[in-house]
């Protein structure tokens, strides 16, 4: 069996060696007030290391735009961060800053040149009365003014070609370029200031297959390049086994599943892992039949008790319906260092302080 290779520069083993570049904990976002309170996050950990790719993937609606909002301060009411710690390691060491408690001035000048975002349909948000040579200056002219007008048109056809576009089409507007072109342009707006972290949210969605695949070579050649980390948020777990070196499969506003991408593909440890990696079909390697995660995810103004995956799990016994799961590492001997797992059935001790039995062995060990 031939696994899909990753972009194996940045094998995940390594990440464990290099220095976090942003740490998120347990951070708690809501949407609204009172009874309906949407708890749109509960207590995320989740940590990014220099030079890694992290794909985070999951059902809609589960958390994933939500994390990477807050996490940056982009969260729109009635979305609200009412617990958490965002810590950005600056770059040469030094004391983390948290994002959460920067100040909206430094906050601004990291904007960009610490972190920036590629949004999802982003390429719908270029102005079409300039001309995107215009539309890149003036993003490095709001963060680089000792920049000279001939220095800026220069990093801007250089940005141009490094994200694949002819730099003569510096002077083209937005209506001129396909809607691949226009992403590429809002990559090369994002990189402009050569961040250390690129987030991007479902960047290549609206593109057809052909130019999804293009796109993210480009980014994991310039990622091996220029050495910046990214976020890469889909639904789709099958291409991130292709791009990331790290995966986290998130469910009902938590994290249920973080480990190197290698292994979430060859052993997910969680059910819901599991049900994701068999509900799109691999891009390389053997087939997988598809079969799809029977239910819907809870409403997260009014979660089950317990684990919120229990009615749609097939190994649920009457301990999930009762203990909360926290993310440990499985129980299972010889598997990654550093990898976490929140579902019961590798977590014995809390299901007998809970009062419960643990599951026997084959169906506790079975993913
Ligand atoms: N403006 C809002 N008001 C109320 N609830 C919201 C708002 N935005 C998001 N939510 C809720 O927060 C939860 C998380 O949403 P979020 O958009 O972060 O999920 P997602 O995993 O990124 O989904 P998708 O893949 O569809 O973008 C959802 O259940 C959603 O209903």
């Amino acid at each position: 069996m031939t696994a899909p290779t990753t972009s194996a520069a940045f094998p995940a083993s390594a990440a464990r060696e290099r220095r976090p570049i942003l740490e998120i904990r347990d951070l708690v976002v809501d949407y609204g007030y009172g009874e309906d309170r949407v708890h749109a996050l509960r207590g995320v950990n989740l940590t990014l290391h220099e030079g890694e790719v992290l794909g985070l993937a999951g059902e809609s609606g589960c958390g994933k735009s939500t994390l990477v909002y807050a996490a940056t301060r982009l969260l729109a009411p009635p979305g609200y961060i009412s617990a958490g710690e965002v810590l950005f390691h600056p770059e040469g060491g030094g004391e983390p800053i948290d994002v959460l408690r920067q100040d909206e001035r430094s906050l601004r000048a990291a904007r960009w040149q610490d972190t920036a975002i590629v949004f999802q349909g982003a390429m719908n948000s270029l102005n079409p009365v300039y001309r995107i040579g215009r539309q890149l200056t003036d993003t490095i002219a709001a963060h680089r003014p000792e920049m000279t007008r001939p220095e800026r048109e220069e990093r801007a056809r250089e940005l141009l070609s490094m994200v694949g576009i002819a730099p003569n089409r510096i002077s083209s507007f937005p209506h001129q370029l396909s809607g691949g072109m226009r992403q590429r342009v809002m990559i090369a707006m994002a990189l402009a200031l050569e961040p250390r972290v690129l987030i991007m949210d479902e960047p290549t969605t609206a593109l057809d297959v052909v130019m999804q695949r293009q796109i993210l070579e480009q980014i994991m050649e310039l990622r091996d390049r220029l050495g910046f980390a990214v976020v890469f948020i889909t639904h789709d777990v099958s291409l991130l086994i292709e791009i990331a070196d790290r995966i986290a499969i998130m469910y009902a506003g938590e994290i249920v599943e973080d480990a190197p991408a290698q292994d979430v593909y060859r052993r997910p440890r969680h059910p819901y892992s599991d049900g994701l990696l068999h509900s799109f079909p691999p891009l390389r390697g053997p087939r997988r039949e598809l079969a799809g995660i029977p239910g819907s995810p809870p409403d997260l103004a009014h979660l089950p008790s317990g684990c919120p995956f229990r009615d749609r799990c097939a190994f649920a016994w009457d301990a999930c319906a009762a203990i909360p799961p926290r993310l440990v590492p499985p129980a299972v001997p010889g598997d990654s260092p550093g990898r976490l797992v929140a579902c019961l059935r590798h977590d014995p001790q809390a299901v007998r302080y809970g009062g419960f039995e643990p599951l026997p062995a084959p169906d506790r060990l079975a993913l």
